[in-house]
C-alpha cells in the first residue's frame, strides 16, 4: 500500500491573515502564534512581509531565528529592494523561503501595475532569479491567476520554473473561482506547463464566495500539493480557506481525499482560541470544527441519537481537535433522555412522576429563558424536592405593580388540596404578594429577611429568593427560584411558611 500524498500546509495567518483590517498583531503574539504553528506540525509559516515596515522585518527576522523545523517564508514583490529585504529577515531560518509576486490578470496589470505584459514576465525572471541567489527555496505567485489569461499564465509559471522557483502559487486572490474551474485550472497548468513536475504546486484562495475550503480542496484533487490558509480563515476581505477546515476535511474524509498533511489535529482548538484573543475577532458560534457550537446539541431527537452512539450526529470527536468533549446544551428543543442524563451527572436520579414534573417544570423554564445552566436545572429539582408534601402549594400569581399603583396581587394556592383565592394591595409588589399569602393563611409570624439574587448572568436570570419568618421562637427560611423575583418570593415565603407551620406542629406533639 502506498501512503498518501502529502500536502504541505502554508499557514500565512501572520502575513495574509494580518491584512484584515483591525487584526495586527504584536511582536510578541507573533512569536508565541509562531511557536504553536512549529507544534501544530504547519509546514511552511509564513511569517510576514519583511518590507512593509520596521516591526514586519524584525518579526519576521525573529520568527527565523526562533525556528526548529519549519520554512520560515517572507513575501516580496517583485522589485529588487523587497527581495533583499525578505532575504534579510528569513536568512536566520534553517530552512528559509522567499516568496515573490506580481500580479497577472489584464485589470491588475492595466491598472494598478500600468505594466504590459512583456514587462511582467521580465520581472518573473528577474525577481526569481533574485530570490533564487539567496535562496534554493523560491515561491513564485502569479497574484489574480484565476481572472489571467491561460496562455499568459503558463507563460509567466514557465518563466518562473526555468529562474528557479521550486513552488508554484495560483491564488485565487479575490475569491472569484469555484471549485470545478479552480480545480480545472490546476489540472490544465500541471499538463500544459513545461517542466511543471520541477515545481509543487499550491493553492491560495479567497472566501469572498464562501468557496475557499472547496476550492483548496479541489486543487488538490487535481494536482496541488500546498494549500495557504490561516488560522479561523483569517485573511483580507472575507479570509483565506480555513486551516482547521481543509486539516479536517482530508482527515475526514481520507476515503474520497486520500492525501495526508503533518497538522496534529489536536492542536486546532487551541490556535483558534490563541488567534481569536489575540486578534479579537471572536469565532463565530457555527464555525466548522472550532465554533462553540461546532460539538454542541441542543435539539432531543440528536441528544438521544448522541447518547446512544456518538456517531449519529458527529461525523469526528472533539477530543481529536482539541475540544474536551462534546456538550448537550439544554434548552427548549432538548428530550427527556439528555434532561436525565444532565440530572443524573449532577447526582440527581429521579424516576417516574418526579422525572416526569421536573422536566415538565424544566420546558417551562426553558421556553422563558434563552441560557438553562446546570445552576439553573439544580434549583429547579432542589424546590421540586422542598415542596413535595408540602401543605399550601402555589398555583398562580398576578400582580399588578408600576409608578400609578396601588401594587395589587392576585394569588391561588390549594391549602390541602383545598383550592383558595385572595386578592390584596401592599405597600410594593412584594408585600402585596405576601398580604395576598397572609389572608390565605393568617399567622403571626414576623419576617426577618427577603433577599433576592440572581442565579445565573443576564437579564433573563433566575432570582433566588430567600425569606426567613420568625414564630413564637421558630424559625423558618425559605428558598425558591424563578425567572419571575415576585413567583419565586411568593413560592420562598410559601415555603418558609410550610417549614414553619410543620416545626410547630412538631413542638406541639413533642
Ligand atoms: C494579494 C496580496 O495580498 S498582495 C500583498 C499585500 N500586502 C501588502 O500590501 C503589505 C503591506 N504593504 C505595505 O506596507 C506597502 O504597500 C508597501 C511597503 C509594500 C509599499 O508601499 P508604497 O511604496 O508606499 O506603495 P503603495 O502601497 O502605495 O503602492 C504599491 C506599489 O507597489 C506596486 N506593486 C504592487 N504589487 C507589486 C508587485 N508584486 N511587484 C512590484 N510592484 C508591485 C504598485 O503598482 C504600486 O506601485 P507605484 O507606487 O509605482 O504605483
Ligand atoms: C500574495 C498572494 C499570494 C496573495 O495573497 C493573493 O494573491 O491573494
Ligand atoms: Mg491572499
Amino acid at each position: 500500500m502506498t501512503a498518501n500524498p502529502h500536502i504541505r500546509i502554508f499557514d500565512t495567518t501572520l502575513r495574509d491573515g494580518e491584512q484584515s483590517p483591525g487584526a495586527s498583531m504584536t511582536h510578541t503574539e507573533k512569536l508565541e502564534l509562531a511557536s504553536l504553528m512549529e507544534d501544530m506540525g504547519v509546514d511552511v509559516i509564513e511569517a510576514g512581509f519583511p518590507a512593509a515596515s520596521d516591526g514586519d522585518f524584525a518579526a519576521v527576522s525573529a520568527i527565523a531565528a526562533q525556528s526548529k523545523s519549519a520554512i520560515i517564508c517572507g513575501l516580496a514583490r517583485s522589485t529588487p529592494s523587497d527581495i533583499e529585504r525578505c532575504a534579510e529577515a528569513v536568512k536566520k531560518a534553517a530552512r528559509p523561503r522567499i516568496h515573490t509576486f506580481i500580479s497577472t490578470s489584464p485589470v491588475h496589470m492595466k491598472h494598478k501595475l500600468k505594466m504590459g505584459p512583456n514587462a511582467v514576465l521580465e520581472a518573473v525572471g528577474r525577481s526569481v532569479a533574485q530570490a533564487r541567489n539567496h535562496t534554493d527555496d523560491v515561491e513564485w505567485s502569479a497574484e489574480d491567476a484565476t481572472r489571467t489569461d491561460f496562455d499568459f499564465l503558463c507563460k509567466c509559471i514557465d518563466v518562473a520554473i526555468a529562474s528557479g522557483a521550486t513552488t508554484i502559487n495560483v491564488p485565487d486572490t479575490v475569491g472569484y473561482s469555484h471549485p470545478d474551474e479552480y480545480g480545472a485550472l490546476f489540472r490544465r497548468l500541471i499538463e500544459n506547463v513545461p517542466n511543471s513536475d520541477k515545481a509543487i504546486w499550491s493553492a491560495h484562495c479567497h472566501n469572498d464566495l464562501g468557496l475557499a475550503v472547496a476550492n483548496s480542496i479541489s486543487a488538490v484533487a487535481n494536482g496541488a500539493r500546498q494549500i495557504e490558509c490561516a488560522i479561523n480563515g483569517l485573511g483580507e476581505r472575507a479570509g483565506n480557506a480555513a486551516l482547521e477546515e481543509v486539516v479536517m476535511a482530508m482527515k475526514v474524509r481520507e476515503d474520497t481525499l486520500p492525501f495526508s498533511t503533518g497538522i496534529n489535529p489536536i492542536y486546532l482548538s487551541r490556535a483558534s482560541a490563541m488567534v481569536s484573543r489575540i486578534t479579537g475577532f471572536p469565532v463565530q458560534y457555527n464555525k466548522a470544527i472550532v465554533g462553540k457550537n461546532a460539538f454542541a446539541h441542543e435539539s432531543g431527537i440528536h441528544q438521544d441519537g448522541m447518547l446512544k452512539n456518538a456517531e449519529t450526529y458527529e461525523i469526528m470527536k472533539p477530543e481529536d481537535v482539541g475540544v474536551a468533549k462534546t456538550s448537550l446544551v439544554m434548552g427548549k428543543h432538548s428530550g427527556r433522555h439528555a434532561f436525565r442524563d444532565k440530572l443524573e451527572s449532577m447526582g440527581y436520579f429521579l424516576e417516574g412522576d418526579a422525572l416526569n414534573d421536573a422536566f415538565k417544570r424544566f420546558k417551562t423554564l426553558a421556553d422563558k429563558k434563552k441560557h438553562v445552566f446546570d445552576d439553573d436545572i439544580a434549583v429547579l429539582v432542589d424546590d421540586q424536592l422542598a415542596a413535595e408534601g408540602e401543605r399550601i402549594v402555589f398555583k398562580r400569581l398576578r400582580v399588578v405593580c408600576g409608578t400609578d399603583g396601588p401594587q395589587t396581587a392576585e394569588i391561588d394556592l390549594t391549602v390541602e388540596g383545598e383550592e383558595k383565592y385572595a386578592i390584596a394591595r401592599g405597600n410594593g409588589p412584594v408585600d402585596a404578594v405576601f398580604n395576598a399569602i397572609r389572608q390565605i393563611v393568617p399567622h403571626d409570624s414576623v419576617l426577618d429577611l427577603y433577599q433576592v439574587h440572581a442565579v445565573t448572568g443576564g437579564t433573563d436570570a433566575q432570582a433566588t429568593v430567600s425569606v426567613r419568618l420568625n414564630g413564637e421562637g421558630i424559625m423558618a427560611t425559605g428558598r425558591s427560584s424563578d425567572p419571575d423575583t415576585l413567583v419565586a418570593s411568593a413560592k420562598a415565603y410559601l415555603h418558609a411558611v410550610n417549614k414553619l407551620e410543620a416545626r410547630k406542629a412538631k413542638r406541639k406533639a413533642a
